[in-house]
């Protein structure tokens, strides 16, 4: 299937950055062995790319992943066509056509995330971090079982209007959302740190809770100043 050109060229920069992305869930410690995948919206079409399943990702590289339609359906004669897409494609792709607003998915099992989602319970906002990336607690999405629409609707249902971009799905693992495919990554790592940091600190005594005016101010601060704006910030 051939597409105009601004669309292969969207494509091309999509399969580069979703191929890429997936070293940084090995370089911060987030997934074993072939575990997690990241999936990216092409821009200007109703296309996401994922990573093939089960290959290793040392293995994974821009022409190896796997061009989908929004129903999850891969594109047939695309790069990559030949190989099985990951096992959470219909996740992903319900979550692209349900949340327009959200460019990348990723799903990890990060070991102290995966840890609360075990007990189903969510991590509350106890640390500053949270409130910024989070804006409040991580939320718990249901129980689902692989291989149908389940694990994107719980995925949609949890996050639409809530201002985490990650949840912990019962007994399985953190999904996480953004604005492209880094955006969700970026989620994936802050969530396992502040997943640990909690974890510990729960374990060691009561846990104090940040004021919701004061964690609204940190959440608008973090989302609006932080970082680098501008030209400074190309
Ligand atoms: O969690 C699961 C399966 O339950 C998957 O994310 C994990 O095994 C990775 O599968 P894929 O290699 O993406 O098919």
């Amino acid at each position: 299937m051939e597409f105009a050109p601004e669309i292969e060229a969207a494509i091309a920069h999509v399969r580069d950055d979703v191929a890429r992305l997936h070293a940084e869930l090995t370089r911060y410690g987030l997934v074993v062995w072939t575990g997690g995948n990241v999936s990216g919206r092409v821009p200007g079409a109703e296309l996401f790319v994922i990573k093939p399943s089960g290959v290793a990702y040392d293995d994974l590289a821009p022409e190896n992943m796997i061009l989908c339609t929004l129903d999850g359906e891969v594109v047939p004669g695309s790069a990559g066509s030949d190989r099985h897409p990951s096992s959470d494609t219909a996740a992903h792709a319900y979550v692209y056509r349900n949340l327009p607003e959200v460019g990348g998915v990723v799903h990890t099992h990060s070991t102290f995330a995966v840890a609360w989602a075990a007990r189903g319970e969510e991590i509350p906002c106890v640390v500053t971090a949270m409130a910024d990336e989070f804006g409040g607690p991580v939320p718990v999405g249901p129980f689902a079982v692989i291989g149908d629409d389940s694990i994107g609707r719980g995925i949609v249902e949890t996050l639409r209007g809530h201002r985490s971009r990650a949840v912990l799905m019962r007994n399985h693992g953190p999904f996480t959302i953004g604005a492209d495919a880094a955006d969700a990554v970026k989620a994936a790592v802050m969530l396992e740190d502040v997943a640990r940091s909690v974890h510990y600190a729960r374990e060691a005594g009561p846990l104090v809770p940040i004021p919701q005016d004061a964690i609204d101010r940190l959440f608008d601060r973090y989302q609006k100043v932080y970082g680098q704006t501008g030209e400074a910030g190309r």
